[in-house]
């Protein structure tokens, strides 16, 4: 059984590069909206978060495990955050809908694990 999308969002994806206390954005170049996903593996009980450019390219920008206990902060209706072992992630969302698309999928996941 393959993995399935619960949900779909558009959003800057961004990493907080604590050596120059600045947030940059994931993948090559300029910051540039991605679809992203989470996607659910029910045969492995897992949830990740996937996210490949809208440009021509597909680049994946983000493809990070949930893992259980994570804590998952809504700093800004906009902006949404989590610390993984090695980062800090950010989503700088296209709408506030989005956002609460998002994360009402995030905590859906988290509470699922
Ligand atoms: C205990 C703990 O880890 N704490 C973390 C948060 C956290 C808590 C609980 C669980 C997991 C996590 Cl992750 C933590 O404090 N971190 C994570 C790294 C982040 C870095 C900088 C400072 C600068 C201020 C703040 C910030 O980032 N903020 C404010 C809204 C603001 C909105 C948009 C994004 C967009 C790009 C940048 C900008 O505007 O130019 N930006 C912002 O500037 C955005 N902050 C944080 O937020 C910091």
């Amino acid at each position: 059984m393959g993995e399935s999308s619960i949900c779909q969002v558009r959003a800057t994806v961004m990493l907080y590069d604590e050596s120059t206390k600045r947030w940059v954005p994931a993948g090559s170049d300029s910051p540039a909206l991605s679809r992203v996903h989470i996607y659910h593996s029910s045969s492995a009980h897992t949830f990740r978060v996937v996210g490949r450019k809208l440009q021509a390219d597909q680049q994946v920008v983000i493809n990070c495990p949930i893992l259980k206990g994570m804590k998952y902060n809504q700093a800004t209706a906009n902006f949404h955050q989590w610390r993984d072992p090695k980062q800090v992630w950010g989503l700088n969302f296209s709408s506030k809908e989005d956002g609460a698309a998002f994360a009402k999928a995030m905590l859906y996941a988290l509470d699922a694990l």
